[in-house]
């Protein structure tokens, strides 16, 4: 299967290629393996599949063969992102795109890809972002509004023609269909964006553009039934047709009246009966709507203190399709936690699945940014990130919806009462927190989004003791920073904030002590026993006693030593975190392979 998979891989990249392109630099060879030997632009992950094809400005000037890579059933499988913008590629998107089910990026801008777009391109239900500009693309549009996560759609400057489809416009936050051959009405774009997006297509019209739609479409509409009746009168098979639709419309009038005759009728019986129900009834449904909300624990409120109309935005749809606020205000729910930005509930809903619902206290954040936010998390997803399901929010209220993890939190492992927590799963723990702050740090660093909050308790362990980074990117900041950081690169002191909640949990791994113990700061502990020269003292006693390698645990000591210093400057990246941690483990890995 490798082999088939390298196959695969050289064919693909070498039709890319071209003939022209005699770049020696691009060393896609058999007898080498696509992720140990790193070949040029493909990215895999730790576990060895190939992940992203990052062909970005290549000087690529060949032919794109999407069947090809999307036939082969293990690359379709693993590959999420796919990037071959500003090269000279030709061809076009063939329909087997549809088999790459878990591509989440497309990105062909600013080459000379032409041709219709497949239909199957709608079926990719993980997709966010798609670029497709600069080409010379043609044809319709398929209806991309099925893909409900999609949130950036850039077709500019090809050559698409007939209507714009409607899209989630609220979900976008980029969206450019400009210079292209596109007509008839723009869908409502529910004033997310402006007319640059639509510019330079002659037959289009209607808001945001400053041209009237009603004359256009009038005179179209209007030329296109006098051109028909023109064409042909209408014949007799037509004529029996119409007189039979109107014989049933008058039937079904008199049908409604007669039922509404009577209906009134009895309405009027009733209300004489009994006159002052009416008003209980009313009263009574909206104390058990009250009933209801305090059933769970939490309610929500808006601002005249009823049940808010608002809905709940559903992010992950496998995991809880169809969740409604109704089914978290009834479901039965338990209080676990009450920090300083907010409380916690464990809620059991009703088709068995257990949620944590997380609300939110005094962010002043809008609620147009926190959509925002939330949407770019939801778009930067990784295996160790736990993704919030769902959320809700108004100017009072900001829920959080995740799954329930089944092991609790790394703080409960390492400080609660079952200490069988070895070496081996510490390091795997530390290596994958690690991969997973640093991929999100460089997700959404532009964005402004960080942690903001790393701790132990924030991590979380699944079934099968996989652990997660929690809350990514909900601490609420300071008013000050709030208007100064969002949706704008962030400084580098930010990060290393993360970077210094991560040492500390990497302090708890070795030490196995708690942050803070009888007024001392483990950090200030750590660092003085080290200057003193006991190091060994340092390590939990458990790990001495599973006779792990002390070289290696004061190779992790030094790294969490670096990541705790006073001095922002001198704190490593996350990424250089990961390259040190990951050292560590392949030691640790090679010495077990010996001992084996
Ligand atoms: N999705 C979840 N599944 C299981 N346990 C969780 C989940 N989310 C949080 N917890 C646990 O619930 C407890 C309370 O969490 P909460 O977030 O309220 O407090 P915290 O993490 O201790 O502090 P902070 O408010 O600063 O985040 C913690 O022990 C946390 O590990």
């Amino acid at each position: 299967e490798e082999d088939e998979v390298k196959r695969t891989l050289i064919q693909f990249l070498t039709q890319l290629k071209g003939q022209q392109n005699n770049n020696s630099t691009l060393l896609w060879k058999l007898d080498t393996d696509p992720c140990k030997d790193q070949w040029n632009g493909v990215i895999c992950d730790a576990q060895m599949s190939i992940k992203r094809l990052d062909l970005y400005r290549f000087n690529l000037s060949g032919n794109l063969d999407v069947a090809l890579l999307c036939n082969s059933q293990p690359l379709a499988a693993s590959l999420t992102f796919l990037s071959l913008d500003d090269n000279n590629i030709s061809g076009g998107i063939a329909s087997e795109i549809g088999n790459c089910k878990q591509l989440t990026r497309i990105h062909l801008s600013g080459n000379q890809l032409a041709g219709n777009l497949p239909a199957s391109l709608a079926t990719l239900n993980n997709l966010k972002r798609l670029d497709l500009s600069n080409n010379k693309f043609s044809g319709p549009l398929p209806n991309l509004d099925r893909i409900s996560g999609l949130n950036m759609f850039l077709a500019q400057n090809n050559d698409f023609s007939e209507n714009i489809p409607a899209f989630y416009f609220s979900n976008f936050d980029k969206f450019n269909v400009s210079f292209n051959n596109f007509s008839g009405l723009i869908p409502d774009v529910q004033g997310y964006f402006s007319a640059d997006s639509f510019l330079g297509n002659p037959g289009l019209c209607g808001y945001p553009l400053q041209k009237n739609c009603s004359s256009q479409i009038q005179r179209s509409t209007s030329s296109k039934i006098s051109d028909e009746e023109k064409s042909k009168g209408p014949s007799k098979e037509q004529i029996l047709i119409y007189s039979g639709y109107a014989a049933l419309g008058v039937i079904i009038i008199l049908f409604v009246v007669l039922k509404l005759c009577i209906g009134k009728k009895r309405g009027k019986k009733i209300e004489a009966e009994s006159n002052g129900d009416i008003e209980k009834t009313s009263y009574v449904s909206r104390e058990s709507k009250s009933e209801e909300a305090s059933k769970s624990g939490f309610s929500v409120s808006s601002e005249n203190g009823m049940v808010s109309q608002q809905s709940l935005i559903v992010l992950a749809r496998p995991v809880v399709n169809e969740l409604k606020m109704e089914d978290l205000l009834r479901a039965p729910a338990e209080m676990i936690g009450r920090g300083k930005n907010g409380s916690l509930y464990k809620v059991m809903l009703t088709n068995g699945i257990v949620v944590v619902v997380k609300r939110i206290k005094d962010w002043s954040i809008s609620s147009v940014e926190f959509k925002q936010r939330m949407q770019l998390l939801n778009q930067a997803k990784h295996p160790h990130v736990l993704s919030p399901l769902a959320f809700y929010v108004s100017k009072q209220e900001k829920l959080l919806v995740y799954e329930y993890q089944q092991n609790g939190s790394l703080f409960k492992l390492l400080h609660g009462k079952s200490k069988t927590f070895d070496w081996t799963s510490r390091l795997g723990i530390a290596s994958s927190i690690a991969e997973a702050l640093a991929f999100m740090h460089q997700e959404l660093g532009q964005h402004g989004i960080i942690h903001g909050n790393m701790k132990s308790s924030n991590i979380l362990l699944n079934n099968n003791m996989e652990p997660f980074i929690s809350e990514y990117g909900t601490m609420p900041k300071d008013d000050h920073q709030q208007s100064s950081t969002f949706a704008t690169p962030i400084a580098n002191d930010a990060f290393k904030g993360d970077v210094y909640g991560f040492g500390v949990i990497l302090l708890e791994l070795l030490t196995g002590k708690l942050v803070k113990n009888d007024g001392i700061d483990l950090t200030d502990w750590v660092q003085s026993v080290v200057r003193e020269e006991w190091t060994g003292e340092v390590f939990d006693r458990s790990l001495l006693k599973e006779y792990a390698s002390e070289e290696r645990m004061v190779n992790m000591l030094q790294v969490a030593i670096r990541c705790v210093n006073r001095s922002l400057e001198a704190r490593p990246s996350m990424n250089q975190v990961v390259l040190m941690i990951n050292t560590i483990k392949d030691e640790e890995e090679k010495s077990l392979i010996y001992q084996v």
